[in-house]
């Protein structure tokens, strides 16, 4: 298996040359040269797989053996082990047409550990087995910073860089990233919104001499290995979901959506051949997503802050991946249409287009008050308390009259990050211990102008330490 990038201007790559890379170094994302298809029958045969196995089975139709098999499953069985549930991502039925896949029982309580936890320990392998140090550098709205940071703390070889928007993540999430004292954790908390700091990010990564001179690695959904491993959760959940006499019918999923990393993920285990009939999309007020899908026009609109700020995105970085699938896989026509959002702040879609888009995807967006409504009635009805994000998720599918398939909403994350709109629904909760302990620690961050050079300098005297 060979990778490429989305723009075409770079040479195939392997496994872990294509993670290394992360953003491709034409600017373009890198997506697998051919995407394996799975029968009908082997899938039926991966049921009776646990998480770490169906993890590696569908690792090994893309790392080309270039990790040892032993390696990779002591990596996996590392990554997974740290997690409080036995199934790693269990599924709650709520009634016959909506589950729910917990995908927060990893250690900062997101579905960002999922994948996380393995790029962590994959990052630490390689740069043992390559004698190299890894300057990883990411931004996050919240969720992604959290789950990295845990994923390497500590880690010889590694320093990690996290950007997140000051005073716009939740109380939890900045304190689970800026009280960890390890000395190869950097925490840059950007006067700014989080397209502020995914924008310096994938500028500093665009700064060939500069990745390379610090061998800088992305942690982000820009870099595949965060798709690729969150496809096993699609695929998990397909397979152990009780059918009853429904067996391998096709199944919805509704996924609260920011980056449109994790819908992809999903996208790219439909291509694989997972009976997934549609890919809802939820979002929040910033719901750039939803108006693509229902109108055609993707254009980045105003930033608002919501109770689901880890979604507060209105450019998704993955879009482009879409983009690439959904103009035949050809780079040139990708290319013209990110020129043409660069230059007009907009892609238009109209007529087949849109209906092809249409037949990808459902989205709907859910409002403040919608989601905390939302909340009120789950803990009403279902006595199972949402968090913000997962309410979104859940919004989407009550708005969705598509057919009446079963849906999988992914619950992203655990409600204690996110007690602000708990409060607001007069809900208490009870924090998990590892929760209620962070808010007695120190906190360590330094506090910057929304400035790539100030971004630099604070890097160069982070790595100058090493
Ligand atoms: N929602 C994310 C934003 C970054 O997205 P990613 O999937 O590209 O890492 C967060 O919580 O940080």
């Amino acid at each position: 298996m060979k990778y490429i990038s989305t723009r075409g201007q770079v040479e195939p790559k392997g496994f872990i040359d294509t993670v290394l890379m992360g953003l491709a170094d034409d600017g373009g994302l890198m997506v697998p040269e051919h995407i394996p298809v799975i029968a009908p029958e082997t899938l039926n045969e991966w049921k009776s797989l646990s998480y770490v196995d169906l993890f590696l089975t569908i690792f090994s139709y893309y790392t080309n053996d270039e990790i040892p098999a032993d390696d990779l499953r002591d990596l996996a069985t590392r990554s997974y082990a740290n997690f409080r549930h036995p199934e790693v991502t269990p599924i709650t039925k709520i009634d016959d047409s909506l589950y729910i896949m917990e995908l927060f029982h990893g250690p900062t309580f997101a579905f960002k550990d999922v994948a996380l936890q393995f790029m962590g320990e994959f990052y630490s392998y390689v740069s043992k087995k390559q004698n190299e140090i890894i300057h990883i550098l990411g931004a996050t709205s919240g969720d992604t910073g959290a789950a990295a940071i845990q994923g390497v703390r500590g880690k010889e070889g590694i320093k990690i860089c996290i950007l997140h928007p000051h005073e716009k993540v939740s109380r939890v999430q900045e304190l689970q990233m800026t009280t960890v004292d390890d000395q190869n954790v950097l925490n840059l908390s950007v006067k700014g919104n989080f397209d502020d700091c995914q924008k310096i990010i994938k500028e500093l990564f665009g700064d060939l001499a500069f990745k390379k001179e610090y061998h800088l690695r992305a942690i982000n959904s820009i870099n595949f290995l965060r798709i690729l491993a969150q496809t096993v959760y699609y695929f998990y959940a397909y397979l152990h979901i009780d059918q009853g006499q429904h067996q391998l019918k096709k199944i919805n999923f509704s996924v609260p959506s920011g980056n449109f990393g994790n819908i992809f993920s999903g996208f790219l285990a439909q291509k694989m051949g997972l009976p997934i009939n549609k890919l809802i999309i939820a979002t929040n007020e910033n719901n750039i997503l939803e108006r693509f899908v229902q109108t055609g026009e993707y254009k980045p609109g105003d930033f608002r802050s919501t109770y689901s700020p880890s979604m507060d995105i209105q450019v998704a970085s993955n879009f482009e991946r879409y983009l690439y699938y959904f103009v035949g896989e050809d780079a040139a026509k990708v290319s013209e249409y990110m020129n043409i959002l660069k230059s007009e702040g907009q892609i238009v879609m109209t007529g087949d287009d849109l209906a092809k888009v249409q037949s990808d995807f459902a989205a709907y967006g859910a409002s403040n008050q919608e989601c905390l409504d939302m909340i009120l009635k789950y803990k009403g009805d279902h006595d199972y308390l949402l968090d913000p994000h997962t309410a979104c998720g859940i919004t989407a599918y009550e708005k969705y009259q598509g057919d009446d398939e079963i849906c999988i909403t992914l619950a992203t994350a655990h409600p204690a990050k996110f007690d602000e709109a708990i409060i607001l629904c007069e809900i208490e909760q009870e924090f998990p211990e590892e929760i209620k302990e962070l808010f007695a620690k120190p906190q360590y961050q330094e506090v910057v102008e929304h400035d790539t050079a100030e971004i630099v300098r604070q890097l160069e005297s982070f790595y100058a330490l090493d």
